[in-house]
């Protein structure tokens, strides 16, 4: 069966309150915003001081009103409106807003009504009007802190992280036995997966930083790995090497969340470099807060500005091999608005080619995350059976993977019978990033 519109399912969406969108909507939302307000509250003196005095007091004082406005309008399910703000992304956002209405009979967007993750990425970008609005607040990141601290929390994992990479990189120098490199790179990859468990939107802001590190965890949380594709993930890297007599290509990463994520995610890419099996890497940042925890560029040249000031050897010495990658390229971080669009990856191609281009030529494309993956799969109803390449609708730009601690309740790729087995186990399972996914799409797809 081709990929017909016939057999593609409905959104998520919080009309069905079955759904984890239906608490997303009624609690989890209300809360990231009320904790916004609070911690603007409590530090209005300080950035105030921050930008611009009394001015930025008063800009303050509207961006909170603004958050309780836009708290009001989810809590009682006003209709969607239009951007307001001058930012260049404002009239693709209103194009989307006017599309999505003329698809629903002229009907407005709702909160409790309409498709859960075109509404959740309204919610951000409604957010981040309040600050575009303003003067002195201009671009003001009222998720900067809870970031930062998540990163400062997580020390210990990353002291041992890092202490752990340093000691994989001197083995690597010293044997070529490629079962050293194979079992170097499961490690890593699944260290950036359970990295993923640490986001601040699904804790609605509360700090859930890494406590221990995740190394010695991951024979502990194998059997909470659904799908496990490394091997394949493996083989799409070494098929590429040898295509090209041996001859490092690039590796695209798609990045989550900043904190102890993004440093588990830095480890990766350190290791794709020193085995030899990628010679550069393209880091895709988000072009404005968003979801409360994903790495701005600001989040990530804070991060290695942060690493490089600790007291510590493995911690700064990679830090400073980071930034050095930086200098002369072989890292390269780049921004697009794609990302912080409500569309679904199946409409990168028509929307920005020229991104969909630049993603074609990576030998890999790795996913972080949950949001990835929902825009992946369009956040559709799929049955969890549903082969994943099927998923992706046509969205094929080069060989790609996602990392995903599952955290929505949508899931393709699993074996009959699997789903209903874990949710004896756990009936939580798919919204507490307790479980996870390693899947790939090497471009063959199959009927679903
Ligand atoms: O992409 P991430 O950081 O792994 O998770 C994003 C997230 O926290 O936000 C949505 C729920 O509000 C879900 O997609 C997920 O829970
Ligand atoms: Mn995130």
């Amino acid at each position: 069966m081709s990929e017909a519109n016939s057999c593609i399912p409905p959104p998520l969406s919080a009309k069905n309150k079955n759904s984890f969108a239906y608490p997303t909507m009624k609690d989890r939302i209300p809360v990231i915003l009320s904790k916004i307000v609070d911690y603007m509250n409590r530090n209005r003196e300080k950035i105030a001081e921050d930008h611009g005095g009394e001015a930025g007091r008063e800009e303050l004082k509207i961006m909170i009103g603004a958050m309780s406005q836009l708290r009001y309008e989810v809590m009682t399910n006003k209709p969607a409106a239009p951007l307001q703000d001058s930012r260049a992304d404002a009239k693709i956002w209103n194009a989307e807003l006017n599309k999505e209405v003329a698809k629903h009979n002229g009907n407005s967007l709702k909160w409790f009504d309409s498709a859960w993750l075109w509404m959740e990425c309204y919610l951000y970008r409604r957010i981040y009007e309040a600050s575009l609005l303003s003067n002195k607040l201009k671009g003001f990141d009222v998720f900067l802190e809870q970031k930062q601290a998540a990163f400062l929390n997580s020390y210990k994992a990353i002291s041992s992280l890092t202490m752990y990479l340093l000691n994989a990189l001197e083995d690597l120098d010293i044997t070529t036995l490629e079962l050293n490199r194979t079992q170097y790179f499961t490690e890593f990859l699944q260290v950036s997966l359970w990295g993923n468990k640490c986001d601040l939107s699904i804790s609605a802001g509360n700090d859930n930083h890494q406590e221990h590190c995740p190394l010695e965890q991951l024979t502990k949380l194998k059997p909470n790995l659904l799908i496990d594709n490394t091997d394949v993930v493996y083989q799409v890297l070494t098929k590429a090497l040898e295509k090209r007599n041996g001859q490092p290509g690039l590796v695209d990463i798609i990045l989550d969340n900043a904190g102890f994520e993004l440093v588990t995610d830095l480890c990766l890419a350190e290791f794709l470099i020193a085995s030899g099996l990628v010679a550069k890497i393209h880091f895709h940042v988000k072009a404005i807060p968003w979801f409360v925890s994903d790495v701005t560029e600001q989040d990530f040249t804070w991060t290695l500005k942060q690493m490089s000031a600790m007291n510590h050897l493995a911690i700064s010495k990679l830090s400073q091999k980071w930034k050095n990658y930086l200098q002369h390229g072989s890292w390269v971080i780049s921004v697009s608005d794609f990302w912080t669009l409500p569309n679904d990856y199946s409409q990168m191609k028509e929307l920005y080619p020229d991104l969909y281009s630049d993603l074609s030529t990576a030998d890999l494309i790795i996913f972080k995350g949950d949001l990835n993956y929902r825009k992946l799969v369009g956040d559709l109803q799929w049955s969890s059976t549903t082969d994943f390449s099927f998923s992706l609708r046509g969205f094929h730009p080069a060989p790609l993977c996602v990392l995903r601690t599952l955290k929505s309740d949508v899931v393709v790729g699993m074996q009959p019978g699997q789903a209903e087995e874990v949710e004896t186990k756990d009936k939580n399972w798919m919204t507490t990033g307790a479980w996870a996914v390693i899947s790939v799409d090497n471009g063959v797809v199959s009927d679903s």
